[in-house]
């Protein structure tokens, strides 16, 4: 079952995700373990964090890990990670070594391997998988998420916690983490906005022989346990 909540604006959904997250901390005195998401629907929600929240989130208490990067350097416009710490770290508090990004600027097989071991070394595991305690997980306009595409099934059940993949229409290269792991995490939250989407978003809470196999949809009703954040019903 997937939970959805339902904001007016994009800007409530990140506000709406964030006192979430607060009250997620307040619950344990452990870190947590939170890996983020890419693309352009975030950066609300990281710039709000960088600005409103950043002496609100108790930011000691948070590892940030990455679900998918884009193989490029961390000053590309298209870094998964670049784009987060402009609009963020830039501008809070964390440790540095609570920052475990994908480096896109290495060699992508080499790298997966570093970050496989780099999370397994940190994140406890459940049933032999990396158990994350929120992934913040994303949609794109077909139906991809992480950098899972249309077609790649076999990385709905993929053993390996991170793959290189690739879009499959500019050929990207790209570092993804599987779904397994997605579908393990305790809270998988997707943040999914806009009107393009809208039609992807019915289809998550209402799936159809047509859609239930797009990558974000499958992964959100196989995990265990999925919420939409979202400002479309
Ligand atoms: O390529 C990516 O796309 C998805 C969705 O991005 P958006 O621009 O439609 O918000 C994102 O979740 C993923 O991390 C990113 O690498």
């Amino acid at each position: 079952m997937i939970t959805p909540y339902i904001y007016p604006s994009e800007k409530e959904v990140a506000i709406a995700i964030t006192e979430r997250l607060i009250h997620s901390l307040k619950t344990t005195e452990r870190p947590l373990y939170i890996a983020l998401s890419g693309g352009s629907t975030p950066n609300v929600l990281f710039a709000l964090w960088g600005k409103e929240y950043a002496k609100k989130i108790p930011w000691q208490r948070i590892h940030l890990f990455w679900v998918d990067e884009r193989c490029v350097p961390p000053s590309d416009p298209e870094s998964n990670f670049g784009n987060m710490k402009i609009r963020c770290l830039d501008y809070v508090d964390i440790p540095i070594e609570n920052i475990h990004r994908i480096q896109g600027e290495n060699n992508p097989t080499a790298e997966a391997e570093r970050y496989i071991n780099e999370v397994q070394q940190i994140i406890p595991v459940a049933n032999g998988i990396p158990q994350f305690d929120i992934i913040l997980a994303g949609m794109g306009n077909d139906g991809h998420t992480s950098s899972i595409f249309p077609g790649q099934t076999h990385l709905y059940t993929k053993k390996q916690a991170y793959v290189v993949s690739f879009h499959p229409v500019t050929h990207q290269v790209r570092i993804a983490m599987t779904g397994p792991v997605m579908m393990t995490a305790k809270e998988l939250i997707f943040h999914v906005i806009g009107t393009e989407k809208q039609h992807l978003i019915h289809a998550m809470l209402h799936p159809d022989p047509v859609t239930e196999n797009l990558p974000a949809i499958f992964i959100a009703r196989h995990a265990n346990y999925t919420l939409l954040f979202t400002d479309k019903e």
